[in-house]
């Protein structure tokens, strides 16, 4: 049954939960409206982390004393909590579906909708199962009480966002990298591998490194004056400080506080071990050629779509490049296809965001009607 719903006027929802960072949007728009962290306090709201700035001295002076200043110290925790983070996904699947419900509702909210008038397009990852697109779709209608629904591999969205239905797709999202052969705006599930080191496993491997460059506290326990136990969130924390030299790396030189200042050469090599760990980049993207039809291989290797934020880290197209030219399609010309860095940070969201408002993907939409009489299995049946 076609739906006469969504598109343009009606202002679809289009939302990527991701490991690190979820998207929400409005279907047409170029990007998303809101991009929000991922993560959540379980027993309460995590504490601010506030980097300091350190253009304004002033922003540490008054609250550091020369003694501390003398710590290298990049970043504080401003209200240390019993609280525990807690993320919606976990090695590359939905995990915690409260997490998954709040960051929902407080997008709806930011983007004063209310939903029960508007379409819901959500990317689910490539291999999610079946229970979890189940509960996605439960969620969806359940609590948002939405009109209607479409679930859609994130892998066909990040090739849509390119203008291509057919494409190999390499993900380094933050909890997971993944290669995914698509054809014709379907992912083939057989060929798809994927690997749980992203750019959180990058976040631990610049955290080693800091602690060599720079031999002293990266976080400091303190909160107002006062050492804390920081418990759980002590490691949450260093990381987060790792992510966030990580990000600079491409801006140049970053200085400490105390002057000390980490030089992002010294990082350069931390992309490889995307490439060296067992499950790596090279393994995923064998073993997604070699499970796909041997017409196709041709096409996809000359589209091939990086995405993702860990796509970000300087070197790493490059190193990919490399590696699918020299070692693994040595007889065919390969093709990197990515877009600029805001874009593949948002990717499948634009994907997303150009799927739902074709015209002719109107009648692909689950109605709230559909789903009440059918329920979810009718819906996957027919989308996968
Ligand atoms: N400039 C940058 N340099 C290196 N890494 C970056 C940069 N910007 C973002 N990242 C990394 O990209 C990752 C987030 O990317 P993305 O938003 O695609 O992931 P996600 O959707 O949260 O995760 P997943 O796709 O695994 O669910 C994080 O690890 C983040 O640190």
């Amino acid at each position: 049954m076609a739906v006469a719903i969504g598109g343009d006027e009606t202002g679809a929802i289009v939302g990527d939960v991701g490991h690190l960072v979820s998207k929400f949007g409005f279907a047409g728009e170029d990007a998303p409206k809101c991009v929000v962290a991922s993560t959540l306090g379980r027993n309460g709201p995590l504490p601010e982390f506030r980097p300091i700035d350190i253009s304004d001295p002033k922003s540490y002076e008054s609250e550091y004393t020369p003694s501390d200043i003398a710590r290298p110290t990049y970043s504080e925790i401003v209200l240390p909590t019993n609280t525990e983070p807690a993320t919606p996904l976990r090695d590359g699947d939905f995990d915690d579906w409260c997490v998954v419900e709040e960051l929902w509702a407080r997008a709806v909210a930011r983007m004063k909708v209310d939903a029960r008038n508007h379409p819901v397009l959500a990317a689910i990852p490539s291999w999610t199962t079946s229970q979890s697109q189940e509960k996605y779709l439960e969620m969806i209608f359940e609590t948002f009480d939405t009109p209607a629904a479409y679930l859609s591999r994130s892998a066909a969205l990040a090739a849509f966002s390119i203008g291509r239905s057919s494409a190999l797709v390499v993900d380094c999202g933050a909890g997971t990298t993944s290669a995914a052969p698509v054809v014709d705006g379907y992912v083939l599930l057989k060929a798809t591998r994927r690997s749980s080191f992203g750019g959180n496993f990058l976040d631990a491997k610049v955290l080693e490194k800091l602690e060599e460059v720079v031999p002293r506290c990266v976080v400091r326990e303190r909160c107002r004056g006062r050492d804390v136990d920081l418990g759980p969130l002590r490691r949450y924390a260093e990381l987060e400080v790792a992510r966030e030299v990580k990000e600079s790396l491409s801006s140049g030189p970053i200085e400490l506080p105390d002057g000390t200042t980490i030089d992002p050469t010294e990082f350069q090599e931390v992309p490889d071990h995307l490439f060296t760990v067992d499950d790596g980049l090279p393994s995923l993207l064998r073993a997604a050629l070699e499970r796909s039809d041997v017409d196709v291989r041709k096409d996809l290797l000359q589209s091939v779509v990086l995405t993702g934020g860990g796509s970000l880290f300087p070197g790493l197209a490059d190193r990919l490049q490399h590696e699918l030219s020299s070692r693994l399609a040595s007889s065919f010309k390969t093709k990197i296809l990515s877009a600029s860095s805001i874009e593949r940070r948002f990717s499948v969201w634009i994907g997303g965001s150009i799927l739902a408002s074709l015209g002719s993907f109107q009648q692909m939409w689950l109605s709230r009607a559909e789903y009440m009489e059918d329920g979810p299995l009718a819906a996957q049946e027919r989308w996968n």
